[in-house]
């Protein structure tokens, strides 16, 4: 197993934003966490990437106990995670960005980070120059840019956060054939995703979570079956 979680617990205040969650993802899983808006879905992401220590619950990465150890730390052992919002550094070139990610990723000094960088945006087939600044990209080169940067530090679990927002249908079918190709290469992944469709055709299991709990597991289709999944989505009055 790659990730697994016990009773894992966030309040912000009186709000029980994630509520005793436990969840296991498999190695070689793609593993997708859907839910209606305010579920709790980045927030347990956030838990499991270190952004927010749960204030109740474990937390256990390659079955080693990672509960409340920050995000860089979390990052050095082998988990990175992507951003709904993707956030670059516009000043700095596309091969640049992606260095960061192969010099912050490694414990010990890296040996041709520029050679790994340019590796990853090859892997994530990046269309321009690796010359071009970053501030000059558009949604998907800048999902592209924030794929490799990710893959670029090594990482074993790869978080998605919305990964396919913004994205043209065109757009989303090569993401689709990326997100698969990520996977065959050994990367494990975990996607918050409301695109019911990429939902679907990518992952080995779903989890949905509703008013931070989590009301249904199984496969994509099972899930989309499930009554109590319909009616979080829905509301009872439309479910029969
Ligand atoms: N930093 C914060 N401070 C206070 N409340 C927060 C914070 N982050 C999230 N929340 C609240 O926690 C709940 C869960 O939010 P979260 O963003 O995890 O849901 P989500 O399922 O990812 O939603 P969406 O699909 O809309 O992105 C919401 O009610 C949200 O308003």
């Amino acid at each position: 197993m790659i990730l697994e979680t016990i009773g894992v617990c966030k309040r912000f205040g009186g709000l029980k934003a994630v509520n005793e969650v436990s969840l296991q993802v498999e190695e070689g899983q793609i593993y997708g966490l859907i839910g209606p808006n305010g579920a709790g879905k980045t927030t347990l992401l956030n838990t499991i990437a270190g952004v927010h220590p749960p204030e109740a619950g474990k937390v256990f990465f390659k079955g080693q106990d990672i509960t409340g150890l920050r995000a860089d730390k979390i990052c050095h052992i082998g988990m990175a995670r992507t951003f709904q919002i993707v956030h670059s550094f516009p000043n700095m070139s596309v091969l640049e960005n992606v260095m960061v990610g192969s010099v912050f990723g490694s414990r010990r000094p890296v040996d041709k980070p520029a050679k790994k960088a340019a590796e990853m945006l090859n892997f994530v087939e990046f269309p321009l120059s690796h010359d071009t600044l970053a501030g000059n990209l558009n949604t998907i080169q800048l999902k592209r840019l924030e794929l490799a940067r990710a893959l670029a530090t090594n990482c074993k679990l790869l978080l998605l956060d919305e990964v396919a927002a913004g994205l043209t249908p065109g757009e989303l079918i090569d993401l689709t054939i990326l997100i698969r190709k990520i996977r065959d290469n050994g990367t494990s992944i975990i996607m918050v995703e409301h695109l019911m469709k990429l939902i679907m055709d990518v992952c080995d299991k779903i989890a949905v979570l509703c008013f931070g709990e989590k009301i249904a597991e199984g496969t994509p289709q099972e899930t989309i079956e499930n009554q109590k999944v319909l009616e979080a989505y829905l509301g009872t009055k439309y479910v029969l």
